[in-house]
């Protein structure tokens, strides 16, 4: 007989079940799908991770949709209690075995957008953090070991001038870009999959006014202007950037992107941050690469193996760590229950996906009614699906198309594939039935 389960519930007699795995900030989330006369079910374990076995007694025999780590035993189970739908309380979703949702029918949602600046800023505080020792020297100070100002205390890296590297330059990577090159006038280099055009015009831009871009205001009031590059390669960044910022998707080419080679090949005194996922980082080498190198400064707030850190890490002084928590702002962690609880809701009422991943404002508004739709639905079709329902063309297109992409609630008898370049091509459609491209 499984365990019983403490679970805090609003709306009893709601006529959808909505299971919620963690409590989530705010009561915005709650009141949305309770005014559409959702049951909700909220756990109130002490743990932080469930168990599978906790979620299929969570599950039971009825329910419509949830939100926790995925994969084939739970989406069965959600099936067979005849859930439809899905929603991770985040953007990325590698937690998420998402072929095994669609086997069982069941939308998989995230919520992007509402953590761009939030992750980007807490990335940019690593960096900082870490370049100028922050943490060694407060714990100097509390230890009382402070008798006077004295020249090589605690001296470390100077960011104005100097270069600024991302890999992954997505919505948060730009986000994080942009903040280090406005706030400490670095210089930039990315490397990304995709070319990075909304960030490639914010430094340099077109002239279609006084000054269209930084780069320009800086020139107009004689500073020197900051450039941008983006590498051919990676490891082009990582020779030439003096501050490295990660912020790429974790999936099978960004896992151990960073390993003992590419370590070998920053610079001794180079500051590495991470707020993307831990296993970006080949964690042991990079442990062994603090302990050869004291100069070398690393902000992390993602770690391969967590909750654990890889032994030593902890004792390294040239590390910055934090929990996961490049998310938690306020603003940002209601905004994802909210946009997590609408997935769900939208999936279940049958909505269409509006969402543009790069602005959710709409749904994000309090002041304005909440549009009937879903933020945001992820589905990786297999290509040869796709192709065989004469949806795309080419494989190639549909490499391009289909590699991050959502796709939204197909109505009866399919959509035909409308082919966008990039989100400023998007035509929300009334039907909702696009394929959107997540830039
Ligand atoms: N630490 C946190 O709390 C936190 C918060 C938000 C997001 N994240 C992580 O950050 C990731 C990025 O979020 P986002 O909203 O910017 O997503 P995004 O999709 O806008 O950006 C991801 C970028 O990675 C690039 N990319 C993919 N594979 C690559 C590769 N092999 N080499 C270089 N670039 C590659 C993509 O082209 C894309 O531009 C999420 O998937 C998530 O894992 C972590
Ligand atoms: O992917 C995300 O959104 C984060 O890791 C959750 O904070």
């Amino acid at each position: 007989m499984a365990k019983p389960i403490s679970i805090q519930v609003w709306n009893p007699s709601g006529k959808y079940r909505v299971v919620s795995t963690k409590s989530m900030p705010g009561d915005r989330w709650i009141r949305l799908l309770t005014d559409q006369d959702c049951r909700v079910e909220i756990c109130t374990e002490e743990k932080t991770i469930l168990s599978v076995d906790d979620i299929l007694t969570l599950i039971g025999d009825r329910c419509d949709g949830l939100t926790e780590d995925w994969g084939e035993v739970l989406f069965s189970a959600l099936k067979r209690a005849g859930g439809t739908s899905f929603s991770n309380m985040a953007v990325g979703y590698n937690n998420v075995d998402v072929s095994a949702a669609n086997k069982y029918g069941v939308a998989v949602g995230n919520t992007p957008g509402v953590l761009t600046e939030t992750t980007a800023e807490l990335a940019a505080a690593l960096s900082l953090t870490a370049a100028r020792r922050i943490v060694e020297a407060d714990q100097f100070m509390r230890a009382g070991l402070y008798d006077g100002w004295l020249p090589h205390l605690f001296v470390g890296n100077l960011l104005k001038g100097q270069t600024v590297g991302v890999i992954g330059a997505g919505r948060i990577g730009s986000a994080y870009a942009r903040m280090m090159i406005e706030g400490f006038k670095m210089n930039l280099i990315y490397y990304d999959l995709y070319q990075a055009t909304r960030l490639e015009k914010f430094v340099t831009g077109m002239l279609s006014s006084p000054f269209t871009s930084y780069g320009q205001f800086l020139q107009v009031n004689g500073e020197q202007p900051v450039t941008w590059k983006r590498a051919a390669t990676m490891e082009d960044v990582l020779r030439e950037a003096d501050v490295i910022s990660l912020h790429p998707v974790l999936d099978k080419t960004t896992y151990h992107l960073i390993n003992k080679e590419r370590l070998g090949i920053m610079k001794k005194e180079a500051v590495l941050v991470n707020a993307s996922r831990g296993p970006v980082i080949d964690e042991a080498a990079l442990v062994e690469h603090l302990k050869a190198n004291p100069m070398f400064r690393v902000g992390l707030d993602v770690f391969e193996d967590e909750p654990l850190m890889k032994p030593g890490l902890s004792e390294q002084k040239n590390a910055v760590v934090v929990p996961h928590i490049a998310s938690a702002s306020k603003w940002t962690r209601e905004g994802m229950a909210t946009l997590a609880a609408l997935n769900v809701l939208g999936t279940i009422k049958g909505y269409p996906v509006l969402g543009d991943p790069n602005s959710m404002d709409k749904f994000l508004d309090e002041s304005s009614p909440v549009p009937a739709a879903c933020p945001s639905i992820v589905c990786k079709f297999q290509i040869c699906d796709a192709m065989q329902d004469g949806l795309v063309q080419t494989a190639d297109e549909t490499k391009h198309l289909l590699d991050l992409s959502s796709i939204l609630a197909l109505p009866k008898g399919g959509c035909s594939l409308r082919q966008f370049k990039n989100l400023d091509d998007i035509e929300l459609s009334a039907l909702g039935a696009i394929l959107l491209l997540t830039a």
